[in-house]
């Protein structure tokens, strides 16, 4: 049965032939509130977005929001249905939405609510901006080297959930296939051993790795790399590697530097270099904290790019601050690097800054780049101002503590 309502003040966002967006005055922008804290930081996003918008444009635009369900909510509204179908429906039909965090449901039959939209819709590409607001609190010396833009790939590798779990007939027909077929011989305790596949596609790096290319082109970045444990796990990790210097070579005119494999092209906007390189994951695990000035964009597999999102996170606030997008070729469903952080849930105490920019990126992808300024300008006001959540005020000297929603006022009074 239907729970979604419509709202009536609003129109379709449509896609174009050339994939670009037809963003009405007044767009129906669907969301899901969200598990955990998400009670907490989808209001305040959705009200520091409405003031923004209202402001940028003299109240000529504004977002109709429509509340579409996920999680537990979707299951109290949905008699037990987590998933609903037409929420999967709504976020296809309507190309542009936002999501709080969901938790998974034990025993609910999925792995994570998050990796199965993310796989339903194919939305291939998990964007994450990592960059310092001046002011925000820092484990490192130089938090304003840190600018680097996460393309994590977001529907193969390890975390795509193909595993089976120890002793259970399907786990040892797995283990007989790989030793009596493939003549597997290093499984080291074969009896009881769960086991999980990992596939990484030439299909699926490419189109992953070319988005990201796309990106560093159009936003004038220096260099694109490739993180990937390809010493260890060559035809997956390596293969991705391999297939992503082959795309920058075949699709964009890459040559190789000093015979290979790193490669360069030229800007065709700019005519800037732009260098592609890989760096081994743990290696880069240091290089972010050591070298971070000399990385820019990075294409990754899934579980490098989980890893990497909150360790760059940390570097410049933590993950209350941190954004992101997981995008199609058509649709995009903006969402927090952050989980439901349950401890928390309902005391109003959170950081929302990271749904909030989520929404700013938001915002840019309509077109509403005046909005998103405000926004920017708000957030960087408040941070200034030394009036911020508890995960700020911790670690910062003569802050002022604010709620969740507090924070959300400043964040609006400072756009001004
Ligand atoms: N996309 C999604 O919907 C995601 C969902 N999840 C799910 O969320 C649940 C909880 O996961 P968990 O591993 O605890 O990770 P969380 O990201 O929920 O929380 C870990 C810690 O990060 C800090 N934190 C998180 N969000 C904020 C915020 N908005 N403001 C300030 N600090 C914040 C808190 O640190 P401190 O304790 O130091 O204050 C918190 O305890 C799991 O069910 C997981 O599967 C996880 C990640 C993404
Ligand atoms: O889906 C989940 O529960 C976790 C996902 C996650 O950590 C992420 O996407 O960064
Ligand atoms: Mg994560």
């Amino acid at each position: 049965m239907g729970h979604i309502q419509v709202p009536a003040n609003g129109e379709k966002v449509t896609v174009n032939a050339d994939g670009s967006l037809n963003v009405p005055n007044t767009p129906i922008i669907p969301f899901i509130e969200g598990d955990g804290i998400g009670v907490d930081i989808t209001p305040v996003m959705r009200k520091v977005i409405d003031a923004a918008v209202s402001k940028a444009y003299n109240d000529e635009k504004s977002i109709a929001w429509m509340e579409i369900f996920c999680g537990e909510k979707a299951a109290e509204t949905y008699s037990g249905d987590w998933f609903p179908a037409e929420t999967l429906e709504a976020i296809k039909e309507y190309v542009v939405s936002i999501k709080g965090p969901l938790t998974t449901p034990v025993g609910g039959g999925f792995r994570s609510l998050n990796v199965a939209l993310r796989q339903e819709l194919d939305l291939y590409v998990c964007q994450r901006p990592v960059r310092w607001f001046s002011g925000v609190p820092s484990p490192v010396k130089e938090p304003n080297k840190v600018d680097m833009v996460i393309f994590r790939e977001n529907s193969e590798d390890i975390y795509a959930g193909i595993e089976w779990k120890a002793g259970t007939d399907e786990a040892n027909k797995v283990v007989k296939f790989l030793q009596e077929e493939m003549g597997v011989k290093k499984i080291r305790f074969p009896q009881e051993v769960g086991i999980g596949v990992k596939p990484v596609s030439e299909e699926g790096t490419k189109r992953l790795v070319r988005k990201a290319l796309q990106y560093t082109i159009d936003q004038d970045r220096d260099s694109l790399t490739l993180v990937h444990k390809g010493n260890i796990m060559k035809f997956t990790e390596g293969a991705f590697a391999d297939w992503g210097y082959e795309l920058a070579r075949e699709e964009f005119g890459a040559q190789p530097i000093d015979g290979g494999p790193w490669c360069s092209f030229k800007n065709p906007n700019t005519g800037k270099e732009i260098v592609v390189k890989d760096v081994i994951a743990d290696a880069m695990l240091q290089q972010i904290l050591l070298r971070p000035a000399e990385y820019d964009v990075i294409a990754t597999l899934n579980l490098n790019g989980d890893y990497l999102s909150d360790a760059l996170a940390a570097q410049v606030g933590g993950i209350g601050i941190a954004p992101g997008a997981n995008l199609s070729d058509d649709v995009a469903l903006f969402e927090a690097t952050h989980g439901t952080a349950p401890k928390y849930a309902g005391q109003d105490k959170v950081n929302p800054g990271s749904l909030i920019l989520s929404a700013e990126m938001m915002l840019r992808h309509l077109g509403w780049n005046e909005a998103a300024e405000l926004v920017v300008k708000g957030m960087e006001g408040a941070i200034e101002a030394k009036t911020v959540t508890y995960d700020f005020e911790r670690l910062m000297d003569g802050a002022e503590l604010k709620s969740c929603s507090e924070f959300g006022e400043e964040v609006i009074k400072h756009m001004a």
